[in-house]
């Protein structure tokens, strides 16, 4: 690429003779990122230099992105090693962690060395199905039970016609759900290692045919809500989407007190007044003090999709003082996760998945999207606590004082 090809692709965009999304068509991928950006940078008169200043080919990121003008560069970091005894993860994990927030990396990392002091977290994944919900149009209540029951009668037809178009997926129920003269079917997959969105709604699309070809029913949309991806909704909460996951840990109350300054009984009185009851008021979906953090966090460093921060939100955190030591535990509905495809296949993101040791395919299939839902619950619960034990020995705002501005 020279100045000169981005300067002459620039002026036919200029000339009214290119749209600025085709520039791809004309010349490689970074050349069209530098001549947008010339463009934009003329137009708005703002500095794109560290914009345009990335390390990986544009060709690279081709099905990540369109009018493509650089890259947004958050900092990475690291915490652990963490120790996760999982169904699917195992050993010591470093988790690589982005964020613009000063001081949640120190948190996690404390919380990480207290899980580790205290021998580790388990952790499970407790169910997994990625939905997609198409919302059909019925005459009326007779016609939508009819169809209803067709389609409880015939899953396998349906599983037959959606797994033609995948060679990973499974189609493991359809649940039908009605609303007058609206039929919603909400089909959930087995998607193995992938997040497994595209896959899902390509499948349910083949589905569709079916249903439309066999009963009266008219496809509106081919995504009705119920799935439901990236709102805020019940459904996800109880049911489950992607990977309902959850994490727990026993820590000694002597080493609560050494590795987090506060002690087992001011943490528990802190999430129940806090994260229980200070939800419930709030009318909350999720119980937790900040498991988005890590989700966030851990979706941003290792490619996963970002809008999906809405559902990993949607956790649940306990605590208990036992005898033997501080019980914790985080649940977390709705994580959706994946090692291959989306955003996985990046650069910075396929080598944060290399150093958590779970990047690509898993043997079994779907083993390595497990265990990465595994460890984020972990570094979920390491960041509960951490929080809850600042808020408990009232270091909060000293910590984002001295970290975090
Ligand atoms: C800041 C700390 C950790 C200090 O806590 P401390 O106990 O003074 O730290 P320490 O110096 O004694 O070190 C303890 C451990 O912390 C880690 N650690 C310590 N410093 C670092 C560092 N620089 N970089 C990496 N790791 C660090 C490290 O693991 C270390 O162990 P070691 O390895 O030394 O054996 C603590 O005060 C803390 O956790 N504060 C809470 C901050 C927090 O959780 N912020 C989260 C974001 S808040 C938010 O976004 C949501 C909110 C709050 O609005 C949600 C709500 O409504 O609740
Ligand atoms: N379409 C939509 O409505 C939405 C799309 N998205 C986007 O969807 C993308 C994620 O979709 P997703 O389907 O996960 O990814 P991709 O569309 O990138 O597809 C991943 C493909 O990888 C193949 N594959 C190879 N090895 C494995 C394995 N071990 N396990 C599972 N699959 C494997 C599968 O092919 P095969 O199927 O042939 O077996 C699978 O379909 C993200 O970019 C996200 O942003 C997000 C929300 C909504």
């Amino acid at each position: 690429m020279t100045d000169s090809d981005v300067i002459a692709l620039a002026e036919r965009v200029r000339d009214g003779e290119l749209r600025r999304y085709e520039l791809e068509d004309h010349a490689d991928p970074d050349t069209a990122a530098a001549a947008r950006r010339h463009l934009l940078a003329e137009e708005t008169g703002a500095d794109l230099s560290a914009v345009g200043d990335y390390t990986f080919d544009a060709a690279d990121a081709e099905s990540n992105i369109e009018n493509m003008v650089g890259a947004a560069q958050v900092p990475m970091g690291v915490v652990g090693p963490l120790p996760v005894d999982g169904g699917a993860a195992s050993g010591d994990h470093h988790l690589p962690l982005a964020t613009s927030e000063g001081a949640l990396l120190a948190s996690v990392n404390r919380g990480v060395s207290t899980i580790r002091n205290a021998g580790g977290a388990t952790a499970r994944v407790l169910k997994s199905g990625m939905t997609r919900a198409p919302v059909f149009r019925v005459e009326d209540v007779a016609e939508a039970g009819e169809v209803s029951a067709w389609v409880r009668e015939h899953v396998d037809t349906l599983a037959e016609a959606a797994e033609e178009t995948t060679s990973h997926g499974e189609l493991q129920d359809v649940t039908p759900y009605v609303v007058g003269d609206s039929v919603f079917l909400r089909f959930s997959y087995d998607t193995k290692d992938a997040m497994g969105m595209n896959m899902a709604t390509i499948a349910t699309e083949a589905a569709c045919d079916v249903v439309e070809s066999e009963t009266p029913a008219d496809l509106v949309a081919l995504s009705g809500n119920l799935c439901s991806d990236k709102k805020p909704a019940a459904i996800n909460a109880v049911e489950g989407r992607g990977r309902t996951v959850a994490a727990d840990v026993l820590i000694p109350h002597e080493q609560v007190e050494d590795r987090l300054d506060t002690t087992s009984d001011a943490i528990v009185e802190a999430n129940t007044r806090k994260n229980l009851v200070g939800s419930a008021k709030a009318g909350a979906l999720g119980f937790n003090a900040h498991a988005a953090n890590v989700v966030a966090a851990a979706f941003l460093a290792l490619g996963q999709d970002i809008a999906q921060v809405v559902e990993g939100s949607n956790a649940i955190t306990t605590v208990d003082a036992r005898e033997d030591g501080l019980y914790a535990s985080v649940t977390i509905a709705s994580l959706e996760v994946g090692t291959v495809g989306g955003g996985t296949g990046l650069p910075t993101q396929s080598e944060a998945l290399d150093v958590l040791g779970y990047s690509g395919g898993g043997d079994p299939a779907g083993s390595n999207a497990d265990a990465l839902a595994e460890v984020i619950a972990a570094g979920a619960l390491a960041g509960e606590l951490s929080l809850l034990a600042a808020l408990s020995s009232r270091h909060l705002s000293s910590a984002h004082a001295d970290l975090g501005r």
